[in-house]
């Protein structure tokens, strides 16, 4: 290894008696979207928090599945932290076996999107990302579960999912977020959605909808914020409901939601609660966090506090429903 090549450029601060030393496990997926451009920073982040005194392993994924195995190898370890060092897929993979234990999720964003590193505000970039690992603070937050895995951002249920399923069968998603746009609007001229049976903490109701999206957080797909008033540590599940409509209410809408607009909306039935029961006569496809997964019915309940997670010290707004007690979140004593 050329020593040189791999010192960091900015040096970490000299810890000092405040700082705690912690045992991480980096577990990063090198099929990630943007892996190949981070790669060569790993060693450089693993110095990095070496000097801060951290115990740093980094082990590579061999194949889907791979982040769950390695990072129950983790909590068994009693690691302090678990860095993903990949997309929103090698996370969601990482938190089947880090809920409910005193392992905390950090993140260096390798993926394409990386919608949780966006909504969190933490930087794209590893310089950034690892100075979040060190100075950011540790927060509870809620995760999702649908039947028998855990979500940390989002459910989609329909367009989204046959998107997905569709997206992963013809290798488009080796394009990247252009595979994914090329085939929502091959779908979008035949899909004229589905009817379905929602319970939503024992309430009934029956509908027509093109898309549902049950949220933990707000940002879905880096772009748009379907469940725009989501908090991740409110111990509810938001949900959203496109139905369909005229092609001139749904142009409307989708420019609220690429604007981010937060009031009430047309075609859009908007509601929260702690569980929810999808059925419907013909199966939909669903995604669980980005990535294609199953189809319905489907049961889904909020797990309030499952997650402990590494953020910056200066939170995004509108995310979180209580403050940080710095005193015992920061990162430092
Ligand atoms: N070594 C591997 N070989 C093939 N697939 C892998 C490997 N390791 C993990 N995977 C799979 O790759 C999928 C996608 O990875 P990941 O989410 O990290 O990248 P991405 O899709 O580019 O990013 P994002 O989800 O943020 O857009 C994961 O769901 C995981 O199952």
């Amino acid at each position: 290894m050329d020593i040189q090549k791999t010192m960091p450029q900015t040096r970490a601060k000299k810890p000092d008696a405040s700082t705690i030393p912690r045992t991480a496990v980096i577990i990063t997926n090198p099929t990630s979207g943007s892996y190949a451009r981070f790669a060569h920073d790993l060693e450089e982040v693993v110095t990095f928090l070496q000097q801060a005194l951290w115990q740093v392993e980094l082990k590579l994924t061999q194949s889907p599945g791979d982040g769950s195995r390695l990072a129950q190898e983790a909590v068994e370890q009693k690691a302090d932290i678990v860095i993903a060092a990949g997309g929103d897929g090698t996370i969601n993979e990482i938190i089947q076996e880090l809920a409910g234990s005193e392992t905390a999720l950090g993140v260096l964003p390798m993926g394409t999107v990386n919608v949780w590193a966006r909504e969190m505000e933490i930087p794209l970039e590893s310089a950034g990302a690892r100075d979040v690992l060190l100075h950011g603070i540790t927060r509870q937050i809620d995760l999702g579960r649908i039947n028998d895995r855990y979500f940390l951002l989002m459910v989609g249920v329909g367009f989204d999912g046959e998107v997905s399923h569709s997206v992963e069968k013809t290798h488009m998603k080796r394009f990247g977020v252009l595979g994914y746009l090329f085939t929502m609007l091959q779908m979008s001229r035949q899909f004229r959605g589905f009817r379905v049976s929602l319970t939503l903490d024992e309430q009934a109701m029956s509908t027509r909808a093109l898309q549902i999206v049950v949220g933990n957080t707000q940002l879905y797909g880096g772009a748009v914020t379907f469940t725009s008033k989501a908090k991740c540590d409110d111990g509810l599940l938001d949900v959203c409901i496109i139905h369909p409509g005229s092609r001139w209410r749904f142009l409307l809408l989708l420019r609220d939601l690429f604007l981010r607009q937060k009031g009430k909306k047309e075609l859009v039935t908007y509601k929260t609660g702690k569980s929810l029961e999808i059925r419907s006569r013909t199966p939909i496809a669903l995604q669980i966090d980005g990535d294609a997964a199953g189809q319905t019915p489907a049961t889904i309940q909020v797990v309030p506090g499952a997650l402990k997670v590494i953020v910056p010290l200066v939170e995004p707004e509108g995310i979180f429903s209580r403050k940080a007690e710095l005193k015992q979140e920061k990162n430092v004593l």
